[in-house]
């Protein structure tokens, strides 16, 4: 903290003189260019005060109840998530290639409905929706209903940055990856056992699949900003319990399963995904955010508002531009975890929130 201090006044008083010589230049040559020039300075100066806050990003691994007996397992995913994540971030890379390394992690963890481990559609298949969005540009993309790679946030990247649309969908996506010379795996290798049993189960026929799911979720996604101020999300997931084949969920949606804007701050959210696109709730939540509420004000806002209107349940993590964050739910649980400031912060209960050096390994 004494760091910080003593770097924003050194920073803050270089800012000064050199505003001073840009006065002078002024005065000396009246040249237009002073107005631009100096509001470039006035917002290096702001981003360079806030050193303390930046880079920082945040991660959850989906809300529901986990099952006591994989609570640490969810916990311990999430970590590592954000460690990953957290190391681009403090090599200097962009908050995109954070947000993208942190899910990556997550969708390779089977703990998790994403990537390998992802729940299976009524037909017993893995079905995968997920989104990347830049607020530097408000470039977007995503892929819904893919199958057979393993890592769908890394086409939806691709979707982004090769191609001039925002989603590709189901077997069009699929040829997409193919011609970007993304590995296919088979369908099988996606499945864990534990998402097989699952799947059984709510094909019973007095199953209730939503509820079910809302007991044990595990969508992932990531925020973060970097030490440049931009800002990115990405979420990926399996979809919801059985849902029917050629569902699209909130996730592939932009505005919905996450949101970026440099201007105001990113959201990715988890939870009931009918519910989460009936508010647009990534979306909302960031209007809120530029009305003036922090982003934990405006996360519950959000969150209270899905709740009441449409009986949704679920979990957001959100940024701001300043480094502020949120990690905040209306399920039971939500596993997260955030990375600042060289601290790992992170909790599953509502109200939790451990903290440990983020070098510790445990
Ligand atoms: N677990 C989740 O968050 C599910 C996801 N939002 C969906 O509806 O596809």
């Amino acid at each position: 903290m004494t760091k910080w201090l003593v770097c924003e006044i050194e920073h803050c008083s270089a800012y000064m003189d050199q505003s001073k010589r840009r006065r002078g230049r002024r005065e000396g040559d009246g040249r237009k260019s002073y107005r631009p020039s100096l509001r470039k300075e006035r917002s290096k100066r702001l981003s360079l005060c806030l050193v303390g806050m930046l880079p920082v990003l945040v991660v959850h691994g989906g809300a529901g109840q986990i099952p006591k007996e994989r609570v640490e397992m969810a916990s311990a995913g999430v970590r590592a998530a954000a460690r990953a994540g957290y190391a681009v971030l403090q090599g200097g890379r962009s908050s995109m290639d954070a947000v993208v390394e942190a899910v990556t992690n997550l969708e390779n963890n089977p703990s998790f409905n994403a990537g390998y481990g992802s729940v299976l559609n009524v037909k017993g298949e893995v079905e995968m929706d997920a989104i990347v969005m830049d607020g530097r540009t408000l470039a977007s993309g995503a892929v819904s209903a893919v199958r057979n790679i393993a890592n769908p946030i890394q086409l939806a990247r691709l979707v982004m940055e090769q191609t001039s649309h925002l989603c590709l969908t189901a077997g069009g996506a699929g040829q997409f990856a193919r011609a970007m010379g993304m590995p296919e795996v088979p369908g099988d290798s996606l499945i864990t056992e534990y998402a097989r049993m699952r799947w059984k189960k709510n094909l019973a026929p007095n199953a209730n699949p939503v509820e079910s799911q809302m007991g044990k979720m595990g969508t992932v996604g990531a925020v973060a900003v970097d030490e440049d101020g931009n800002i990115a999300c990405a979420t990926s997931t399996g979809g919801m319990l059985n849902k029917m084949e050629g569902r699209v969920g909130d996730t592939a949606c932009i505005g919905c399963g996450g949101y970026a804007d440099n201007r105001a701050g990113a959201v990715s959210p988890t939870g009931h995904g009918e519910a989460i696109m009936k508010v647009t709730l990534a979306r909302l939540i960031l209007f809120h955010m530029a009305q003036g509420m922090s982003p934990e004000e405006a996360s519950d806002l959000g969150l209270a508002t899905m709740k009441e209107r449409v009986e949704g349940l679920g979990g957001v993590v959100t940024v701001d531009p300043q480094g502020r964050w949120a990690a905040r739910f209306t399920s039971t649980q939500m596993a997260w975890a955030a990375a600042q400031g060289g601290t790992l912060h992170f909790g599953v209960f509502s109200g939790e929130d451990v903290t440990q050096d983020i070098g510790d390994p445990s």
